[in-house]
């Protein structure tokens, strides 16, 4: 059977823009979680700068204190070798980097031009591969910006190319804002395939107006096969106002199961990870299969 690869986001993009501190115990519980539901790949932790995302302090309590399942990957953001230095302290099996294809985007999001973010990525990459661990790319802003409105794809596909020239293994394409509709999304993945491979593309879309999933099945029908998401649609961007999370894992994997696409994940244990997750911080679930689900 034909199958996708999930990245599940829900403890990194999830949460960092939670605005009470979560507890590191909550973070621990909700990877360990999500590794039990059957997720390979989970977004644990982000080594940035505390000051600027503060929920993501314990970034290295989070990835020591996971009781770790085998076969799980467990990786977190790095911006720079700062970054990767301490993920790999912690244990950090793969990396990211992650920069846009605005320029505005770029320079609130992590101070600097992409121009000056591929550079600063290059040592990154190196050190990552000298140690044996994968680097992740993302690109954010692919179907708008909010400071810069509509992205070209040709913008995209320039930028997801030299972080592939670069050497991350998968380009994750970021739809920050939730903007984007299913012809624009296959217009920047036919841009952009022209430059990384289709196996190597993820889509990384927020759901702010509801069209993440109309997104999906439609870059699915190009032949897609990486999805993030995140558990109970957590989330939101810090840098991108009124941007809500990551479509909800539980919606996405509902519509997968429905298309007869393996996903490896247990259904019945995800929905109960995204009412438990949102009991924990107090908020309604962002799942509609979360909410609708009997089983
Ligand atoms: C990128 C930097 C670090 C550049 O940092 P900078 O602002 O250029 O400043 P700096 O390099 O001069 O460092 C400033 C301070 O940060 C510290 N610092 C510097 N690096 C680190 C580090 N790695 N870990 C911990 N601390 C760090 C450094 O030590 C210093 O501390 P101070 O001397 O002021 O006390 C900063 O701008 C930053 O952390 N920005 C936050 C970016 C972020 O986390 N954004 C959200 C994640 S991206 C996202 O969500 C989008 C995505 C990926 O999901 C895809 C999508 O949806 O589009």
């Amino acid at each position: 059977m034909d199958s996708v690869k999930l990245v599940e986001m829900g403890p990194r993009d999830g949460l960092q823009n939670e605005p009470a501190l979560v507890p590191a115990a909550i973070k621990i519980e909700l990877v360990e979680r999500l590794a039990d539901c059957g997720f390979a790949y989970i977004e644990a932790a982000s080594f940035v700068s505390p000051r600027r995302i503060p929920q993501m302090a314990d970034s290295s309590g989070v990835l020591t204190g996971i009781r770790r399942r085998e076969g799980v990957v467990y990786s977190a953001l790095t911006p720079n070798l700062q970054g990767l230095q301490a993920a790999l302290a912690a244990g950090a099996d793969e990396v990211a980097v992650f920069t846009a294809a605005s320029e505005r985007f770029c320079q609130r999001n992590i101070n600097c031009s992409v121009a000056e973010s591929l550079e600063r990525f290059a040592p990154v990459l190196q050190l990552a591969h000298e140690r044996g661990v994968r680097v992740r790319g993302y690109v954010s802003t692919v179907l708008g910006c909010p400071y810069e409105g509509n992205i070209a794809p040709a913008a995209v596909a320039r930028v997801a190319g030299a972080l592939y020239r670069l050497g991350c293994h998968e380009i994750s394409l970021g739809d920050t804002i939730g903007t984007g509709t299913p012809r624009a999304a296959v217009a920047m993945l036919s841009a952009v395939r022209q430059e990384v491979p289709l196996v190597r593309l993820a889509a990384h879309f927020h759901d702010t107006y509801g069209q993440a999933l109309a997104n999906l099945y439609a870059l699915l029908e190009q032949g897609l096969r990486i999805i993030d998401s995140s558990v109970a649609g957590l989330g939101g961007c810090p840098y991108a106002h009124g941007a809500t999370g990551n479509v909800a894992s539980e919606d996405v994997v509902y519509l997968l199961h429905g298309l007869g696409l393996e996903t490896g994940v247990d259904l019945d244990r995800l929905v109960a990870t995204g009412r438990w997750v949102s009991l924990q911080l107090g908020r309604e679930n962002g799942s509609k299969t979360g909410r609708a689900w009997n089983g």
